[in-house]
């Protein structure tokens, strides 16, 4: 039968894995930076705001050709007041059959969008955190904090991990609700001092990190302001970092911090997988992301696949 299957939140972030993500992430990103259209077909989302409710709502189809995923995500971003009960995010995703492009199958969007760019900022970190890196930060403490939380102990072994929250007691909170041993501070200058890499994760629309407080050589993980008037960063931070992005074409019209400070982007990410751009690790590094329909189209296929190989 042609009938979508649909899956659930709680199928979805049971069957996505971080181990079989990053692979196949690392795979696609290095494909898109190729610019080879029979390879991979991604324009840039097209975003409208929802005017009533703070809001926008982002339309981010694409299609993998080399495995053979075509794909739809459709999300919702608001700006919440902090303390909202209402969520900031929500997200559906389409997968549809390519030969005859009917919808295979409708996946909730949510988890696949909180681990993905988590996976995407843990994929930065291995190529342009310092070589010995110690200690992380978090600024932030939302669901981008856990899942980078998550990925990035899997991935590496730091010694010291810290939390900022602009209301502390979320931050106490957050750092209640993992595992591991987390550091609630109270400043974000007090988080990032000294810190080797440090991942944004905020719906600040404007600066919470400032240069003048970064470790020369540290690597930042960029993963909030997703619109042209929206900042995280500052501009002396901006300006003495090297800028590496998911796609060139997203960061030219969606991020504030690069288009209001005026910084060149040095490359992307995909290049360095490619092996075409090279990853100056002992340089301080931002790696601004925005979030990409390919990073979906991977993880719904993955789930997809999975799901079918139990019925
Ligand atoms: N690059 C990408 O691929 C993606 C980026 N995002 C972005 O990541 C950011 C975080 O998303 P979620 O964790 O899902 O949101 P969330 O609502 O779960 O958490 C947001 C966090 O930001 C904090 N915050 C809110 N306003 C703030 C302000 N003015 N200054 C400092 N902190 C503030 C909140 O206290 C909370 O800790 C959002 O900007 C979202 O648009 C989300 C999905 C994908
Ligand atoms: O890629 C994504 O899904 C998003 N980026 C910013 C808000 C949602």
């Amino acid at each position: 039968g042609r009938r979508p299957v649909f899956l659930s939140d709680d199928v979805v972030a049971r069957l996505l894995r971080y181990d079989d993500l990053i692979p196949r992430l690392e795979a696609v990103l290095g494909k898109f930076s190729l610019r080879d259209s029979a390879a991979v077909v991604q324009p840039v989302r097209s975003v409208m705001p929802v005017v009533d409710h703070n809001g926008f709502l982002g339309l981010m189809p694409a299609y993998v050709a080399y495995e053979g995923i075509l794909c739809a995500k459709v999300v919702a971003f608001y700006s919440r007041e902090e303390g909202s009960s209402l969520p900031s995010t929500q997200a559906t995703v389409l997968l549809f059959d390519p030969e005859f492009g009917n919808v295979a199958a409708v996946m909730d969007g949510l988890d696949i969008t909180h681990k993905r760019t988590a996976a995407v900022s843990a994929i930065s970190a291995k190529l342009l955190s310092p070589a010995q890196s110690d200690v992380l930060c978090i600024l932030g403490s939302g669901h981008q904090a856990l899942s980078h939380y998550e990925v990035f102990m899997q991935l590496f072994s730091f010694k010291e991990v810290r939390v900022w929250s602009r209301r502390m007691e979320m931050a106490k909170q957050f750092a209640a609700s993992v595992q591991g041993s987390v550091t609630v501070c109270s400043s974000v200058k007090e988080t990032v001092d000294g810190a080797d890499v440090i991942v944004t994760v905020t719906n600040s629309s404007e600066p919470v990190l400032f240069g003048e407080w970064v470790k020369p050589g540290a690597h930042v993980a960029a993963v909030g302001a997703c619109r042209p008037n929206w900042r995280e960063l500052d501009d002396v931070l901006m300006r003495d970092a090297v800028i590496y992005v998911d796609s060139r074409e997203a960061a030219a019209v969606e991020s504030g911090d690069i288009i209001l400070s005026g910084a060149k982007v040095f490359a992307e990410i995909g290049e360095v997988l490619n092996g075409t751009s090279p990853a100056l690790r002992e340089k301080t590094t931002v790696f601004k992301s925005l979030g990409m329909g390919i990073q979906d189209a991977i993880c719904a296929k993955l789930v997809f696949d999975k799901w079918k190989s139990n019925q």
